[in-house]
C-alpha cells in the first residue's frame, strides 16, 4: 500500500526542537548546571548578546557576542532578538534567527536568560517555551555564590541580589522550578523535565519506562506547588 504524506500521523513526523528556557538570579548557578546538563548532548545553546564588558577568560563569541550600545541597539530595531532585556545597567538579548533554524531542525535550543527576558519569550511563544526557575536554597547561599565566583565589585554583588529578590517573587510565572541546592540533584531534574517534555510529543502508549519515571519526577518540580509564602522564604532566608 503506498501512503500519502498527510496520512503519516503527526508523531512520526519531524520533531521539532524543544525550548527551554533557564532563568533565575545572577549567581544561582545556571551556567554550572547547563555545563554539567548539557555535555554529551546535541543542544544548541544560544550564545547572547551583550553590552557588558568581558570579563577576564571569557571569549567573544563563545560565551557572549560583545558588542557596543549602538550594535545593539541595531539589532532591536532590526527586530533581530526573541527578547532583550536591561539587566543591573548593561543589555542583553537572545538572537532570533539560529533558534528558530534549530527548532526546525528538531535541535532542541536551551537560553540561560534573565527572568524579564524569560517572562518575553513566554509571552511570544506560548506553550512552547519550557520555562524552568532555578531557585537558590536561599539568598545567604546566592551572596556566597556571587562573592565567591568574584566576578563583580562589593557595590554590583548588592544590585544583582537586589534584583535576585524581585526576580524570586516570579518564580510562579514559570512551568518548572528546580532549586539549585545539591547540584547533581539539580541537574536530575533539569534530565527529567527534558525527557518528560520530549515524551509530550508522542502518544502516551509509545512511552519508555524512562519517559513515565521522567513525568512523574517532572511533576514534583511543578511550580503551582510554590506559595507566595514560600517565596517570601527564601527571599528573606
Ligand atoms: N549547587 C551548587 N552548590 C554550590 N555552588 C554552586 C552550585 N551551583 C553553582 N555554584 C557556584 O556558584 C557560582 C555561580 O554560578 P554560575 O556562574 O553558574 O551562576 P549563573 O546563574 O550562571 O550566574 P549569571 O547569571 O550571573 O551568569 C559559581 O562559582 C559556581 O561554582
Ligand atoms: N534577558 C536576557 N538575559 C540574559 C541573556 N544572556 C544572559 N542573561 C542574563 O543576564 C544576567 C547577567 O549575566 P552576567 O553574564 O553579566 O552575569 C544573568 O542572569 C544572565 O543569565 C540574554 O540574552 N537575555
Amino acid at each position: 500500500m503506498t501512503s500519502h504524506p498527510s496520512a503519516i500521523p503527526l508523531h512520526h513526523a519531524a520533531r521539532r526542537g524543544l525550548l527551554i528556557v533557564m532563568t533565575g538570579a545572577s549567581g544561582v548557578g545556571k551556567g554550572t548546571l547547563r555545563e554539567q546538563w548539557l555535555t554529551g548532548q546535541d543542544v544548541f545553546y544560544s550564545t547572547s548578546w551583550t553590552t557588558r564588558e568581558a570579563r577576564p577568560g571569557e571569549r567573544d563569541g563563545v560565551d557572549y557576542v560583545f558588542v557596543t550600545p549602538a550594535a545593539f541597539e541595531a539589532k532591536v530595531m532590526a527586530d533581530g532578538f526573541l527578547e532583550h532585556a536591561s539587566f543591573v545597567g548593561n543589555s542583553y538579548g537572545t538572537p532570533i534567527e539560529p533558534i528558530e533554524a534549530a527548532l526546525s531542525r528538531g535541535q532542541d535550543v536551551v537560553l540561560e536568560i534573565e527572568v524579564e527576558g524569560a517572562m518575553q519569550v513566554k509571552a511570544r511563544m506560548g506553550d512552547e517555551a519550557i520555562l524552568v526557575f532555578i531557585m537558590p536554597p536561599s539568598l545567604t547561599e546566592l551572596r556566597r555564590r556571587l562573592e565567591g565566583r568574584a566576578t563583580e565589585t562589593p557595590e554590583r554583588i548588592e544590585k544583582r541580589l537586589a534584583r535576585a529578590r524581585e526576580e524570586i517573587r516570579e518564580a510562579h510565572e514559570f512551568r518548572f522550578v528546580v532549586v539549585n541546592d545539591d547540584l547533581d540533584r539539580a541537574v536530575e531534574g533539569l534530565r527529567a523535565i527534558q525527557t518528560a517534555e520530549r515524551a509530550r510529543q508522542i502518544p502516551e502508549n509509545e512511552w519508555t519506562p524512562e519517559d513515565r519515571a521522567a513525568r512523574l519526577r517532572a511533576d514534583t518540580l511543578r511550580s503551582y506547588a510554590l506559595s507566595d509564602a514560600d517565596l517570601q522564604r527564601v527571599v528573606e532566608s
